[in-house]
């Protein structure tokens, strides 16, 4: 067999530190106890982006995604299980972003220092018969100790809320924050993109178009009745028939318990979720950089409505949100929705407030 050169010996003692890194210093940082550093050299320039909950079914997906996208130069995989394996998966992809992985409550301020965008889907799904306020017991609890760690380590940073009952996990957030002094309404955004992604699909079928060309703003909230699609408003303007109309706005508010069901057991939407929580946060940090005219819904503090959070479209920018829209014009049919909407969402909202001021 061929020895190698003294060259190649070099290399090869380089790649084996790499992969079994004694304890990594990342340039101008100090590095965690006990860390996974996938990649000794960063610095080039893009954003920081944390996915708290990344070993989980929608975690992996994400993070995978995250890697691909070019305005992410640092990415943090953080859970309470199975990072390092997640971590050496991902780090293996021939994209820019370095990742590092971080496991355990112990490390959870490693990971979120510094980080621009903080992404959550932490927690547990629903299993078939559960509503998404059947997890409130257990993911309330577990955003409020994520969201204390980014009061602490990363006060400004853009959080995409993901964990379920989103219409009460963002008041808790919100409460969260308030309680340290760090809330900035800005920067708090749940993430109601699944249901946009989800109504363009279920529109575009029933038109026959492609759902890339089609744009339906979802207001409201992120459950059952609260889940509002605004089929008078749909781009490009169509008219859809009374049945269709049902049809749709059954589809569409239901379109987490069709997964679950179709799921029997195994868990709620991951890989459709990762997609929207992908756009998502693209759209957010394309907003960071400055770009104009970004443009998504979301369920974020409001004053659209009386209720003090509401989804709605937002503009996006270098401040997080920098526009809220009204709902523009409903019809009958809308202003009906809304109301049923308006009233359940009042109870979730309260309940998140509740939660933490108790
Ligand atoms: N907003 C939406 O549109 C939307 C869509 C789909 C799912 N969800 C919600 O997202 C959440 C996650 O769903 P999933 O399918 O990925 O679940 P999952 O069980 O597959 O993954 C959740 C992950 O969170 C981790 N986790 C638990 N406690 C944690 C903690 N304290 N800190 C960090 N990580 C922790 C778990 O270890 C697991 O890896 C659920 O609440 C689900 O209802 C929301
Ligand atoms: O339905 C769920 O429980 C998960 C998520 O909120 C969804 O809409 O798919």
């Amino acid at each position: 067999m061929q020895q190698p050169t003294s060259g190649a010996n070099q290399r090869i003692a380089r790649i084996a530190a790499h992969l079994h890194p004694p304890t990594l210093q990342i340039e101008g940082e100090s590095s965690g106890l006990g860390r996974m550093d996938c990649r000794a050299k960063g610095g080039s320039p893009g954003f920081k982006v944390a996915v708290l909950g990344a070993a989980g079914g929608i975690g992996q997906p994400l993070a995978m995604l995250m890697k691909i996208n070019p305005l992410v130069s640092v990415l943090h995989l953080y859970d309470v299980v199975n990072t390092p394996g997640v971590t050496a998966d991902i780090s293996h992809m021939d994209t820019n972003a370095v990742v590092r992985g971080f496991l355990g409550q112990q490390q959870l301020e490693d990971a979120l220092a510094g980080m621009d965008i903080v992404i959550i889907p932490a927690g547990v799904p629903r299993k078939p018969g559960m509503t998404r306020d059947d997890l409130f017991n257990i993911n309330a609890g577990i955003v409020k100790t994520l969201c204390e760690g980014i009061a602490k380590c990363c006060p400004k940073a853009i959080v995409n809320l993901i964990s379920n009952p989103v219409n009460s996990t963002v008041p808790i957030a919100a409460e969260v924050f308030k309680k340290v002094g760090t809330y900035d309404p800005k920067r708090l955004l749940g993430v109601t993109m699944l249901d946009v992604v989800r109504a363009n699909t279920f529109v575009a079928e029933v038109l026959g178009l492609d759902p890339r060309e089609v744009d339906v703003p979802v207001v409201g909230g992120h459950a059952g009745v609260t889940i509002l699609p605004l089929l008078s408003q749909v781009k490009p303007s169509c008219s859809l028939t009374p049945t269709e109309i049902d049809y749709l706005t059954d589809r569409i508010q239901n379109g987490g318990t069709e997964v679950v069901e179709a799921k029997a057991g195994a868990g709620s939407a991951t890989l459709s979720m990762a997609y929207a929580a992908a756009k998502f946060a693209d759209a957010c940090l394309r907003g960071l950089r400055g770009d104009a005219g970004v443009i998504e819904c979301a369920y974020v503090a409001s004053t659209v409505t009386e209720l003090p959070f509401f989804a709605s479209k937002v503009r996006l920018g270098r401040a997080g949100i920098e526009e809220i829209y009204s709902l523009g014009p409903l019809n009958e049919y809308e202003r009906t929705g809304l109301e049923k909407a308006k009233k359940e969402l009042a109870g979730s909202i309260q309940k998140g407030v509740s939660f933490v001021r108790k």
